[in-house]
């Protein structure tokens, strides 16, 4: 691991500077027409597909993931800035029948107000597009805190929001790494300060809940998951390969909603495990920027330490692993091998908590009642998938998974179309989609009065 540079250490006085601008901007800001903010998302956006290059060789240098899935990513990220340059000029109220006599009842679509928005480094552009999108769509300014592993691809975005034409003071990055904390409860405390959205892991969501209770903001979380994949008997078996190694080792298992739980039906179990491990051996890891390479490093240490606790619990407890299970040190400190292991149980560590890692653990049932039972047995509930050719189990399966999303025979769900969120506590709200815009409106009702028919 090397250094490639510093972002600034930003402490409270730095953060309430920016809250200070983004309130300024934000009297202006909330009335441009919305049509004015869509060709404002629209040249970030187009400026985002200019510079693709550049912001991918970015990702690929803090994040480590492959410069191929880097450029996936900021195509991605980009499309949230096109999809709400659409909606922004379609933020509808409704006329509603008022039940007293005289009164007429509209509704109006309002922009909440300066919103604080905390995202994570597995997605350097992406978690964060997701949310400004909609949020300067509504007409709010904000203020991202910029994860403190890949500060850098926040601030190239915020050098295109200045080229794009975004007023000063709408959008505002500010970098920290060991500030992190108090810089959160003061986004959290802040009474200016009307809405937080965040993306990360379940224990940090509940706290800063804790601590956006004084001001009583709204709030989002997309939260962490546990995803169960299923594999039925009758599931065409190539389908569910690829589908199942394409949301497992995803940015080497570090996304929330990378399967965690691979449940394959007994009668396909070994033909499955054979093919899905002959798959996972044709990976090839190493610097993301070199030809050929499939993955890339982990993050940080701690979360190959958590892959390794992982692999030993299973082994410990009766599980084999058939591919991986080593660290790679000749590449770097944070390389690991993608790892599949079979006989996993309910009993180890994978089944009850996310990996956040390149290892797939697969387990054995034998009966539809009990691996829905077994996928809900989780505390969190963001996304679900399983594959199955008989389209009334489809159904079934879909509406009983206790999760926000579900794949039915794919292994890949995310789209800016869909709505993007979880249950349980994976978190609530909804990114992307027509929904997503949502998060950053109040509604406002207007009653008239006393209004008297002509006769
Ligand atoms: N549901 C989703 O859409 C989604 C997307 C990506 C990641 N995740 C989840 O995120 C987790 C992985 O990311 P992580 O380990 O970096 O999560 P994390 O919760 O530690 O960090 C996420 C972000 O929160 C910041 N943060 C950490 N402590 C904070 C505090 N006290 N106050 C304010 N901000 C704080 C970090 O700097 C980072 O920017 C996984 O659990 C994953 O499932 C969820
Ligand atoms: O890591 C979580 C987000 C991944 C996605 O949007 O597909």
């Amino acid at each position: 691991m090397k250094l490639i540079g510093k972002a600034p250490e930003m402490d409270q006085a730095d953060v309430n500077e920016a809250i200070d601008c983004a309130s300024a901007a934000f009297k202006g800001f909330r009335n441009t027409l919305p049509r004015e903010r869509a060709r404002m998302l629209r040249k970030w956006y187009d400026l985002m597909m200019e510079n693709k290059e550049d912001l991918a060789t970015l990702i690929t240098w803090e994040n480590g993931k492959p410069t191929a899935d880097a450029l996936g990513e900021v195509t991605y990220a980009a499309s949230f800035f096109e999809w709400f340059s659409e909606e922004a000029p379609r933020m509808y109220g409704d006329t509603i029948p008022a039940s007293v006599a005289g009164n007429r009842v509209v509704t109006v679509k309002q922009p909440v107000g300066v919103c604080a928005l905390i995202t994570p480094w597995n997605f350097p552009a992406a978690m964060v597009t997701r949310k400004i999108g909609p949020a300067l769509a509504a007409g709010c300014t904000v203020v991202a805190k910029a994860p403190g592993e890949t500060p850098f691809t926040s601030l190239a975005l915020g050098e295109l929001a200045l080229r794009a034409g975004i007023p000063p003071g709408v959008v505002n990055f500010v970098t920290a790494l060991d500030n992190t904390p108090s810089i959160g409860a003061l986004l959290c405390e802040n009474p200016t300060i009307k809405k937080l959205s965040f993306t990360g892991s379940t224990n940090v969501g509940k706290l800063l809940m804790k601590q956006s209770s004084s001001t009583l903001k709204k709030l989002s979380f997309e939260l962490g998951g546990n995803a169960p994949l299923i594999v039925f008997d009758d599931a065409d078996l190539d389908t569910a390969v690829t589908g199942a190694i394409a949301s497992k080792f995803r940015s080497s298992g570090q996304t929330c909603v990378c399967a965690n739980r691979i449940y394959v039906q007994s009668g396909i179990y070994e033909k499955f495990a054979e093919k899905f491990a002959e798959k996972a051996r044709g990976f090839k890891v190493g610097s993301g920027y070199e030809k050929g390479i499939t993955h890339g490093p982990l993050i940080h240490s701690r979360a190959v330490s958590k892959v390794e606790s992982h692999i030993k619990d299973a082994i410990s407890k009766g599980g084999h692993v058939v591919v991986g299970g080593q660290k790679l040190p000749d590449l770097g400190e944070n390389f690991y091998q993608p790892t599949v292991i079979t006989g996993v149980t309910g009993e180890m560590a994978i089944a009850a908590e996310e990996t956040f890692g390149p290892v797939a653990g697969l387990f054995k049932f034998d009966t539809e009642e009990e691996v829905v039972k077994a996928a809900n047995s989780a505390d969190v509930g963001l996304a679900g998938y399983f594959f199955t050719k008989d389209t009334q189990r489809a159904w079934r399966v879909a509406e009983a998974l206790e999760v926000g999303m579900v794949g039915i025979n794919t292994g890949i769900i995310s789209d800016v179309a869909s709505p993007f969120g979880g249950v349980k506590e994976s978190g609530f709200g909804r990114e992307g989609s027509k929904y997503g815009i949502d998060e950053y409106v109040i509604i406002k009702s207007m009653i008239f009065g006393g209004i008297q028919p002509i006769v």
